[in-house]
């Protein structure tokens, strides 16, 4: 079986934040991710992540203004400077939390822009991102996410269309965060997919479809698809970003299948 990090913006959720690291540790995960961390000083998430014997193993740049339903900053134009701030900010906590995988989102397609527009600033936006990610060793990551139930109007919602761009952008620390359950709703042929552009693929996320729930509650086949994965020799992490469909607890059984 792969390594299954938790991510504790889905799992866990029962408790307070700080509270679901030593959770997780003791469900048996090595790793952990999340949205963000930046409610609390990195300081404190670094204590939690210690006491836990925790990996960190992802977490987001800062996307905007979240409640406000904004979702990453990477296409729109006239909001660079503040973009260059979140990868500042992100690099911060990435060298204090020794986590060496961070997450752009791209964010929603704004209106009154062309595309050619949109592509030429999140291409010159990730390869700012992704040189300051190299200078502390960290890789960073784009994902595809449906548009059609998930995060309407998000940019970057389509699997082909990310790996066109991780090859336009053109820097060997960048890669793409392929979270099955958004490429199941996007496209489907999830086994292929994963085959062709192993070498492209810097994390992995997921869920079952529909309802975003564990593994087995749905039509993804994910027994094959973790045998794929060890036979082809992935040595990434699996982030568990699904909604326990009763308790965390509960749903944890699909890792002994
Ligand atoms: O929504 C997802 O899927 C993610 O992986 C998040 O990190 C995006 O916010
Ligand atoms: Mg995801």
């Amino acid at each position: 079986m792969p390594k299954f990090a938790a991510n504790l913006s889905f799992l866990f959720t029962e408790q307070p934040f700080p509270e679901r690291f030593k959770l997780a540790a003791a469900a048996g995960f090595r790793g952990v991710e999340y949205l963000f961390p930046y409610d609390y000083p990195a300081a404190d998430v670094a204590g939690w992540l210690r006491e836990a014997g925790l990996e960190q193993v992802l977490f987001n740049l800062p996307a905007g203004d979240w409640a406000a339903g904004e979702r990453g900053l990477a296409c729109l134009p006239g909001r660079q400077g503040e973009f260059a701030e979140s990868v500042e900010r992100a690099c911060e906590y990435a060298m204090l939390l020794d986590c060496s995988r961070l997450h752009c989102l791209a964010g929603l397609r704004p209106p009154g822009h062309d595309e050619a527009e949109l592509e030429a600033t999140y291409l010159a936006n990730i390869r700012f991102a992704a040189d300051r990610c190299a200078s502390i060793g960290a890789t960073l990551l784009i994902e595809p996410i449906n548009s059609r139930i998930d995060m309407p109007g998000y940019w970057l919602d389509d699997v082909k269309k990310g790996f066109c761009l991780l090859d336009q952008v053109d820097r060997s620390n960048v890669k793409l965060q392929l979270d099955l359950y958004h490429a199941q709703i996007i496209q489907g042929d999830l086994a292929r997919t994963i085959e062709a552009n192993l070498g492209r693929i810097g994390h992995i996320q997921i869920a079952d479809n529909p309802g975003r729930h564990e593994p087995g509650t749905g039509e993804i086949n994910y027994p094959f698809l973790f045998n794929l994965l060890d036979r082809l020799g992935y040595a990434g992490w699996v982030g568990c970003e699904y909604k326990p469909l009763t308790t965390t607890e509960a749903g944890l059984g699909w890792r002994a299948q």
